[in-house]
């Protein structure tokens, strides 16, 4: 064996014996020395699950017995580094599926987005990578064309990941209609009203789904914003190409690893347990009443050198404001809102020219 075989076997033991794949990504910011597979199997069942470890933060996990699954599900957390809570969530899943302690009955990628940005806990190191996707990545967005820092080289790679999970999906089992979905995990810098909210990538006018709101509402999550334009965001990528049911999904306020309240994310760590393991999602029937259903309605984006919020930091997402209320002025433009009852969502003045500084939302309906 060569050096690199080594680090590579060694990287699998380790693994194997911890189920601790937040360890391993980590501690390899960008890259692995190789990718390496294999099998667990289930200690209550004995169904036997192929894992695969793609590169640093990526892993697949699939059923041997691939016929009993019609699902291809992709789950990321840390496309921001500092969202400890999904990346807990996650990293608490993998662990159970590597040691046999959770049944896989579906095909399942995880993705730890951006893991150099989690060892110092920030949203990104040069660039915000969920501006990146749907090409992004390749975009001259006032910062240079061409692929200009590592993060555009994980997009792609991330892009380039999740293409081909989903095609595989579908060569596997040709002949099976099979579902794809992508619940890319986030928690937002702001405290919210609506602590839990997810956010509906464009669907170029097809319809929103029901029962999609049936499995957010499961996990906890009962505000849901509506998109109504395409964006370099990882979910809309995943929904515009592959037409999976996707969303951004936010789990509360960012928080530094160790002082997430766990107890606020059992309904989504249960959901997504019975998800990957094939159990009765334990759906409850749909009830507009049940949620609180926005569109996006502005999506400012900052233009010049001088922008400024004209609300204190301490202001919380989904506050809303009369009509005519200055609420940024960017280089001496006052940006007002258009509607009695238009709220905040997502304010961040510290974002580069040319990228989105706030949006702001009013409540609708998908009757
Ligand atoms: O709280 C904030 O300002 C940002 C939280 C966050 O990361 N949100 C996502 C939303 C993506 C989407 O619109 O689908 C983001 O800004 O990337
Ligand atoms: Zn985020």
């Amino acid at each position: 064996m060569n050096k690199l075989q080594v680090v590579v076997q060694e990287q699998q033991q380790a693994l194997q014996s911890t189920g601790d794949f937040l360890a391993l990504t980590r501690a390899n910011e960008w890259s692995l020395a190789g990718r390496f597979s294999f099998q667990v199997q289930h200690q209550a069942s004995n169904s036997q699950t192929n894992v695969t470890v793609l590169d640093t933060g990526l892993i697949t996990f699939e059923p041997v017995e691939l016929q009993t699954s019609n699902k291809d599900i992709v789950l990321s957390s840390a496309v921001h580094g500092n969202e400890t809570a999904p990346i807990e969530i996650c990293a608490e899943l993998i662990k159970k599926l590597i040691l046999g302690e959770l049944a896989c009955t579906e095909r399942v990628l995880f993705i730890i987005g951006n893991p150099a940005s989690i060892n110092i806990s920030e949203r990104f190191i040069e660039e915000n990578m969920n501006r990146l996707f749907s090409g992004g990545h390749s975009a001259d967005q006032g910062q240079g064309a061409g692929l200009i820092n590592k993060e555009r080289h994980r997009a792609l790679l991330l892009e380039n990941t999740v293409r081909d999970f989903f095609e595989q999906g579908q060569s596997l089992l040709s002949g099976t209609e099979r579902e794809r979905c992508h619940y890319d995990l986030h928690t937002a810098i702001r405290a919210s009203k609506n602590d839990k909210f997810a956010v509906y990538p464009f669907r170029h006018g097809k319809a929103w789904k029901k029962s999609q709101l049936q499995f957010m509402y499961a996990c906890g999550v009962s505000t849901i914003l509506l998109s109504h334009s395409p964006t370099t965001t990882f979910s809309y990528f995943s929904s515009n190409e592959f037409n999976a049911d996707a969303f951004t999904v936010e789990l509360g306020k960012v928080m530094p690893f160790g002082e997430n309240d766990m107890t606020k994310f059992e309904q989504v760590k249960e959901t997504l347990t019975r998800l990957i393991s094939g159990q009765d999602l334990l759906l409850k029937d749909y009830d507009e009443n049940d949620f609180s259903i926005y569109e996006i309605y502005q999506t400012i984006n900052r233009q010049g050198e001088n922008f400024a919020l004209n609300f204190s930091d301490n202001v919380e997402n989904f506050t809303d404001f009369p009509k005519g209320t200055v609420l940024a002025v960017d280089d001496g433009n006052e940006i007002k809102t258009d509607k009695d009852g238009e709220a905040i969502i997502f304010p961040n003045a510290n974002v580069a020219i040319g990228q989105r500084a706030l949006l702001t939302v009013i409540p609708t309906s998908i009757e």
